[in-house]
């Protein structure tokens, strides 16, 4: 593709969504550079769903192992140790950090390993060197939000939790979201003291309200703390290293606090005025539907214009970006149904409307669930229910929603997802003969 610039496509930030971004277009012609100022793979394979997934991964040892004496095997007493966990964790991120980029490398994509901004519609500033580019994309992600409270910088984020030396005793989490419910289930799985503190009275908000319910419940059975309606009004570092932080029920000491309280898109001091790229109120890059900014030769995907922060969203608007820019082939990401999980112990799952959405939405419905205490978690003697949940519109059918909690409810999820984005009706799921016994198939064999 020719060009009288140094590149066709600049693309700032190599996460999910500049990644593929960038091999995309590069093998649709393009003459691209891509630059990232911290480790190729973005948040997503650095510090997000991929190391967050291997710690949960670590941390389900602990009730495995507890549960295998009663499957017979005889488990001596059970010891862990967080180093070992944490340093290979970090060395499989370096290996898939290298796979991403040789995958750049073999499509040809010049890397640019250092911060970019932008000097105007077609130009992009790395270090002392400017560079022109027909197209950029923005792809900068976002970081974690740190409330504004006294004190509050004494914490540390989903970034830091990864690389703790060691691990505290004492663990307070802010927020009620994915991370703050991921990771103190996996802190309180190694044995740290967890308390969840919210600002306000649920968590997990956009799930369906039974199935948080469930994850509260049985999270506080497993021992994870929470403490609702508590904002944090500041935090005191004492002499002794502990963190005294003040709610309105009065201080509580910690020895580590860790904030989840959302990510706040990355465009502070990324030279946007230069091109008139405009962004919202929360400093998301305000985009049309093809990811085309109000400058008409930038564009930006993923996190950095906060429509839905997850990794194969990004994905898909940057491939989408790539085939409509580059590609001859107008594409438009379609964001109905989009499945999402949260790798909580036990996970959940979710797709469609929750049932408080779809009776708001369309009248009349009819639930049908499948509580059960799954076979494996009988013989063991833990007392840990799963529930199953489908969302059915009366008028058509046709099954709106399907919300999971329960062992490996991400993975049956994804599949039930398909029968939801097609609309099939729950007649059609009943068809389906069960596979005897799994989880799933209650399913099949909802009444
Ligand atoms: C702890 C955690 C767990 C998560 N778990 C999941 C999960 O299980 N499933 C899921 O789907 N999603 C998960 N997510 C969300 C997911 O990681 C993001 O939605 C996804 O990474 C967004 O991709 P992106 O391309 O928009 O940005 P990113 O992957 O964040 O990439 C942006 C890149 O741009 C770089 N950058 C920023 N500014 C500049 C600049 N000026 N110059 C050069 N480089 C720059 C950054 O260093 C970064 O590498 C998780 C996130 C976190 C924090
Ligand atoms: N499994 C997954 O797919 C996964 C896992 C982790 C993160 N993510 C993505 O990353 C995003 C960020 O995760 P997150 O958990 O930080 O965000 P979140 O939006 O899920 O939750 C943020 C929580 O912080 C609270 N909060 C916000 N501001 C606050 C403040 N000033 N003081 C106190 N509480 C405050 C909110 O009420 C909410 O409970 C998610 O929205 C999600 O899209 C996805």
């Amino acid at each position: 593709m020719a060009t009288q610039r140094d590149f066709n496509l600049f693309v700032i930030g190599a996460g999910s969504g500049g990644v593929r971004a960038a091999r995309v277009s590069a093998a649709h012609g393009a003459k691209v550079a891509i630059a990232e100022e911290y480790r190729i793979g973005g948040t997503c394979v650095i510090r997000g769903c991929v190391p967050k997934k291997l710690l949960v991964y670590g941390a389900h040892f602990a009730e495995d192992l507890e549960d295998a004496r009663r499957f017979g095997w005889d488990v001596p007493e059970r010891k862990f140790d967080w180093p070992t966990l944490r340093d290979n964790v970090l060395a499989e991120v370096t290996r898939l950090s290298g796979l991403y980029t040789q995958t750049l490398d073999n499509h040809k994509v010049k890397v640019l390993p250092e911060r970019a901004v932008i000097t105007g519609p077609n130009s992009v500033r790395v270090g002392e060197r400017e560079y022109t580019s027909d197209v950029i994309l923005i792809a900068t992600g976002a970081r974690p939000h740190v409330p504004k409270q006294p004190g509050c910088e004494h914490g540390i984020t989903s970034n830091e939790a990864f690389h703790l030396e060691k691990l505290p005793k004492r663990l307070m989490i802010a927020g009620g979201g994915y991370i703050a419910n991921e990771f103190a289930g996996v802190f309180n799985e190694f044995g740290v003291k967890v308390t969840l503190v919210n600002r306000s009275d649920a968590i997990l908000r956009g799930y369906d309200a039974q199935i948080r319910d469930r994850l509260l419940q049985i999270s506080m059975t497993k021992g994870i703390q929470f403490l609702f309606n508590s904002p944090i009004e500041k935090i005191v570092k004492e002499p002794s290293g502990a963190l005294s932080v003040h709610m309105p029920g009065g201080p509580v000491e910690f020895d580590a606090v860790m904030f989840a309280t959302g990510r706040v898109p990355n465009t502070r001091g990324l030279g946007l005025e230069s091109a008139g790229v405009e962004v919202d109120e929360d400093g998301a890059v305000r985009v049309d539907d093809e990811s085309r900014s109000t400058c008409p030769s930038i564009y930006a995907v993923g996190d950095v214009t906060n429509r839905v922060q997850l990794t194969p969203v990004a994905i898909r608007e940057g491939q989408a970006f790539a085939d409509t820019v580059f590609g001859k082939k107008p594409t438009k990401v379609d964001y109905k149904c989009i499945p999402s999980a949260v790798f909580s112990h036990p996970p959940l799952a979710g797709v469609g409307l929750t049932e408080g959405e779809a009776r708001n939405q369309l009248g009349n419905v009819k639930v049908y669930t499948a509580d059960f205490r799954p076979m494996k978690n009988v013989l063991a003697g833990r007392n840990e229910r799963a529930l199953y949940k489908i969302v059915v519109d009366e008028a058509t059918e046709k099954v709106v929603g399907a919300h999971m909690i329960g062992p490996d409810a991400p993975e049956i999820l994804q599949v039930l997802a398909v029968a939801v984005k097609v609309g099939l009706r729950k007649s059609q799921l009943d068809e389906v003969v069960a596979i005897h016994p799994t989880m799933a198939e209650e399913l099949v064999l909802l009444k």
